[in-house]
């Protein structure tokens, strides 16, 4: 998976690296207060924030967040205004785009993969292959539930490449499901988000069936 963080999302946004005027995320993650959060934290734990191992744990927290969130501050515009004239009017589809994502209601980890088709629209509007895993990536580096994150993902195709349909299924293990609370690992959920054409059955079956064909 790519690894960047909020001063190099250009790499994952699909921005041009090394563009200086295409980093609007640089200046909006406010680093410092998350630091100042993350000490308060560490202290109400009953850790003390100032003994070696921690001394430098705000500041990697705040750098690890604003890697994480950085997709709060992008659009999928950016990523999907790359298109181009192709004469396919069958099925595209991505499957397996591994992902980690940050359950919005306990702050932890989820991860898994998505699966990304949709089928051109007549005037044959089609973008590149990694586009599809770079709007998985943006939504995913946001505060989410898995719900929002696939129905955002399969409107971002909706909205930018109006496709004659969409699919988006996403399968996922919750860290919040795992580590703590009910405890169970390996526990998955799968949701999926369907559009347009793809809610013909027979479509929606040669989809589901290339999804999940391993
Ligand atoms: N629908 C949905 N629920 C989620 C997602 N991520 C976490 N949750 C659930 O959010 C719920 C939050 O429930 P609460 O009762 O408010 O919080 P809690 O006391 O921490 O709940 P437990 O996890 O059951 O201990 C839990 O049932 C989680 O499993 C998600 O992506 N979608
Ligand atoms: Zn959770």
């Amino acid at each position: 998976m790519t690894s960047f963080d909020d001063d190099d999302v250009s790499a994952s946004a699909g921005y041009p690296a090394g563009d200086g005027s295409h980093h609007p995320t640089s200046h909006k993650v406010d680093r410092p207060r998350i630091e100042a959060a993350v000490r308060e934290i560490l202290l109400a734990i009953g850790e003390d924030p100032d003994r070696g191992g921690l001394l430098d744990t705000p500041k990697r927290v705040a750098k690890a967040y604003a890697e994480m969130f950085a997709g709060l501050h992008h659009d999928p515009a950016e990523i999907l205004s790359t298109t181009f004239d192709l004469d396919h009017e069958e099925l595209v589809l991505v499957k397996d785009i591994p992902f980690y994502s940050t359950c919005e209601h306990h702050l932890v980890p989820f991860h898994g993969v998505a699966h990304v088709g949709y089928i051109p629209s007549h005037d044959g509007r089609v973008t590149g292959l990694s586009k599809l895993a770079r709007v998985v990536d943006m939504y995913a580096r946001r505060p989410q539930v898995q719900e929002r994150l696939t129905t955002e993902i399969v409107e971002a195709l909706v909205s930018h490449l109006k496709p004659r349909g969409a699919i988006v299924v996403v399968e996922c293990e919750h860290m919040c499901m795992s580590m703590r609370g009910i405890r169970k690992p390996g526990a998955k959920t799968v949701t999926s988000a369907v559009r347009g054409q793809l809610h013909d059955p027979a479509t929606r079956a040669e989809a589901m069936s290339l999804i999940l064909g391993r």
